[in-house]
């Protein structure tokens, strides 16, 4: 029987004001230092998907006064190609942060052209330094969308320590980061991934369930534990995650939607950090 309806993780409204705390930020960076933060953006090919995420990326850094340079490659580019463009935008003075939209086309070394972002300027998260300080709890930046699940997750109260928390998915961006993010705040964590057997059992024991596995309604509602926190990062074609949303929102006591819950949180964290970055320059130019 259906009892209880979950309450929604509102990312739109909590991505509206990190944002607008960044732009006033940016804002105070402009007038006492004269600088403007920038943030760069680098797509390999034409992928639908990945244009528009990087539109949206940009359209929201020209809201919050950060300035974007883009930087479009033909899919055919190298991978020494792509390290060239990207150590350039490393070594430019004119720009503090670099973003280098994933996926890059299956015959590029995707962890080489990452690797040739400067840890201050991946304000993606991106990187292994970045990877390292996220494992260590040091200070850094943290992988964009993991950092707006924490966000989500503190604004919601959530109390993590002793709970259960289990990572479907196990990307170097998205599901190992959180995995370790959570773990750092005291949860107890499972990774699980597509090929995890017995799943459902596994989800049935999550006290906080992150989806971050990239396959439509992967996640069956039934196999949520009754009072769960469902984290629902997938961002499927047409705005389907990896949770079956319908029959989990009556399980689960927290729930964030696709469209409007993880997804905004990944573009307010990418601008906060760039941000943050240009900051980190004028202290340490
Ligand atoms: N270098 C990176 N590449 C990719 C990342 C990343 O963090 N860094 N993440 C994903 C996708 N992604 C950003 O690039 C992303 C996906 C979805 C959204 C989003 O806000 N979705 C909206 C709905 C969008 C729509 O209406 O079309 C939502 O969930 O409300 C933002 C960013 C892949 N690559």
């Amino acid at each position: 029987m259906e009892t209880q309806q979950a309450r929604l993780m509102d990312g739109t409204d909590l991505a509206r004001r990190i944002t607008e705390t960044s732009a006033a930020a940016a804002e105070d960076i402009r007038r006492r230092a004269e600088v403007s933060p920038c943030l760069a953006t680098v797509l390999v090919g034409e992928d639908p998907a990945s244009v528009t995420y990087v539109r949206m990326k940009q359209a929201r850094c020209a809201k919050a006064g950060i300035r974007s340079r883009h930087v479009p490659l033909p899919a055919s580019v190298s991978t020494s190609g792509l390290v060239e463009t990207v150590t350039a935008l490393s070594e430019d003075p004119d720009v503090h942060g670099i973003l280098l939209q994933h996926p890059v086309g299956a015959h590029i070394d995707e962890r080489a052209a990452f690797e040739a972002i400067a840890p201050e300027k991946d304000v993606d998260g991106v990187t292994m330094h970045s990877f390292a300080a996220m494992g260590f709890g040091l200070p850094g930046f943290v992988s964009c969308t993991p950092g707006g699940i924490m966000r989500l997750l503190d604004e919601y109260d959530v109390d993590l320590t002793g709970k259960h928390a289990v990572v479907v998915g196990r990307s170097p961006i998205l599901g190992k980061p959180v995995g370790m993010l959570l773990l750092g705040r005291d949860a107890t964590v499972t990774y699980c991934h597509s090929r995890t057997v017995g799943l459902p059992a596994i989800v049935r024991e999550a006290d906080v369930l992150v989806a971050a596995v990239g396959r439509p309604r992967f996640i069956n509602g039934a196999d949520i534990k009754p009072g769960a926190v469902v984290i629902d990062a997938g961002y499927n074609p047409g705005n389907v995650g990896d949770v079956d949303f319908e029959t989990a929102r009556h399980r689960a006591s927290l729930i964030t939607p696709v469209p409007g819950g993880v997804g905004p949180m990944t573009i307010a964290v990418l601008l906060e950090q760039t941000v943050d970055a240009a900051a980190r320059r004028l202290i340490r130019p």
